[in-house]
């Protein structure tokens, strides 16, 4: 595919051919097109104005520009489309869009190509501030507008935009290294295979994949991260011109091609609680190939009462500011019990011996490559519970892990089991268990919930950045 992405400011397509559509008010510049003469059609940006000129590399080298912000594309067929503006001077009332320019494209995939290029373009318009006036894009409100609330959704963005919080991503080195060997041993999973990496952030595991032989990579990513991804590729342009960042939602892009593959780092607070996986499965929706895969491919939640004194008096404790009768003269007391159930109410997040647990841990499957997005809203799980021991219960520890079904298991990993160096002959999963009162943020363990096949040692031997 002939794209040549020159610079963010500056994006290029070969067309088979192109015709400007008569107008009342302006004399054609092209009334007929001609196979033998190149023609582009070039998407450039300047002082945040974004146009779109079409050229015939003729003598007189024609050329006829469309402001992006203005114009609408509309497919007429599987080859060709028609771009029409606004006229200049349109406002007198007459006539709302005037010129227009019908392109032929040499084949679908150029055409998909186009059509996702001029949706990116015309939202760099609107990102940049220069809001369109037809609503052409703020018109369209995706599955993630309706869901999360955009004052959310801007502060959610920042966070990951800037790059002190991926670093922390990055020096997770249980996380990054777990996508690593995930990826390179089982290269077979990506070589020549198209990927999309959904919620790339730095553009990290795009490179993973590139670095497995990745035919092409397109890098979705909806903060400013993006930008910074496309630094990191053009610095690094051997992998670097495998991949394509795409900046924008995974609910709204538009992408040339399908994927074969999808990558993906979703996994927030127990799993599910940062309602990426909503995300990553409309993003299966939408781009992968009908039995494509997902890395990751499945994640389990797990539960499993506890009990431990010795936490239980530690968040007790913390209320015990309450019970001041004197301070400054003011008795605190009245409002010890509402602390107290405060405490109680969050979640401890933290890691702990999984010898405290009193029973088996009840788990429960989530299929990325099978489940709804609309299972993921509210998720039941029925809980029973068989105390092994005789003892009191402080809650209840819960945990997750993934698993990247990949072709090949794992026969080398990043790691050893710190305890007894085992290496493991399993597939490839990365686990995390919290401990929680009622809830959890999560820490990596020895990579399998019921500890190294060997020792059977599962002590925490890492955070986990959530
Ligand atoms: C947990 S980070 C992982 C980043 C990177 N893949 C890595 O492994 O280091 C998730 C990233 O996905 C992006 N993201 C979350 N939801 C998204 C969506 N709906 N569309 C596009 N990007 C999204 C976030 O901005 C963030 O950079």
């Amino acid at each position: 595919m002939e794209i040549q992405k020159q610079s963010k400011q500056q994006q290029e397509f070969a067309l088979a051919s192109m015709t400007e559509l008569a107008s009342s008010s302006s004399s054609s510049s092209f009334c007929s097109d001609s196979q033998s003469v190149p023609v582009t059609a070039r998407f450039s940006a300047d002082n945040g104005v974004v146009e779109l000129r079409f050229n015939r590399e003729s003598e007189s080298a024609d050329s006829i520009s469309v402001d992006v912000k203005t114009a609408r594309l509309f497919k007429l067929g599987g080859l060709q489309s028609v771009c029409i503006t606004k006229a200049s001077g349109a406002d007198t009332g007459k006539e709302k869009y005037s010129t227009g320019v019908t392109v032929q494209f040499r084949n679908e995939e150029e055409s998909r190509a186009f059509h996702c290029a001029f949706e990116q373009w015309k939202k760099e318009v609107t990102v940049q501030g220069t809001l369109l006036t037809d609503g052409a894009v703020t018109a369209c409100k995706s599955k993630f507008d309706d869901k999360i609330e955009p004052s959310s959704a801007k502060l959610y963005f920042h966070y990951y935009g800037q790059l002190l919080h991926q670093q922390n991503m990055l020096q997770d080195y249980v996380r990054t290294g777990t996508y690593y060997a995930a990826v390179i041993e089982n290269r077979a999973d990506f070589f020549g295979r198209v990927v999309v990496d959904v919620g790339a952030g730095s553009g990290i595991l795009s490179f993973f994949a590139a670095q497995a032989g990745a035919k092409h990579v397109y890098a979705v990513e909806a903060s400013e991260m993006a930008d910074y991804a496309r630094k990191l590729i053009a610095g690094n342009p051997s992998l670097g011109e495998k991949i394509t960042v795409i900046k924008g939602k995974v609910e709204e892009v538009e992408l040339p091609e399908k994927a074969d593959i999808l990558i993906s780092e979703p996994m927030g607070t127990l799993l599910v609680n940062e309602r990426m996986l909503e995300s990553y499965v409309i993003a299966r929706d939408r781009f992968l190939v009908p039995n494509g895969k997902m890395f990751p491919t499945v994640g389990r939640i797990h539960m499993a009462p506890f009990s431990d004194e010795y936490l239980f008096v530690e968040i007790a404790n913390k209320a015990l500011f309450w019970q001041q009768q004197g301070y400054y003269g003011v008795d605190l007391t009245p409002l010890h019990a509402s602390a107290f159930g405060g405490y109680f109410s969050q979640p401890v997040v933290d890691a702990f011996d999984p010898r405290l647990l009193v029973a088996p841990a009840i788990s429960h499957v989530l299929d990325f490559t099978e489940i709804k997005e609309e299972d993921l809203y509210e998720i039941d799980i029925p809980l029973k519970f068989i105390a092994s021991v005789g003892t009191r219960v402080h809650g209840l520890a819960c945990w997750f892990d993934v698993l990247f079904n990949g072709r090949k298991y794992c026969t080398k990993v990043a790691y050893n089991c710190p305890w007894c160096a085992y290496h493991p002959l399993v597939p490839i999963t990365l686990c995390s268990v919290s401990a929680t009162l009622c809830g959890g943020r999560t820490r990596n363990y020895w990579p399998a919930p019921d500890g190294c096949p060997q020792c059977s040692e599962l002590h925490c031997i890492f955070n986990f950045v959530s």
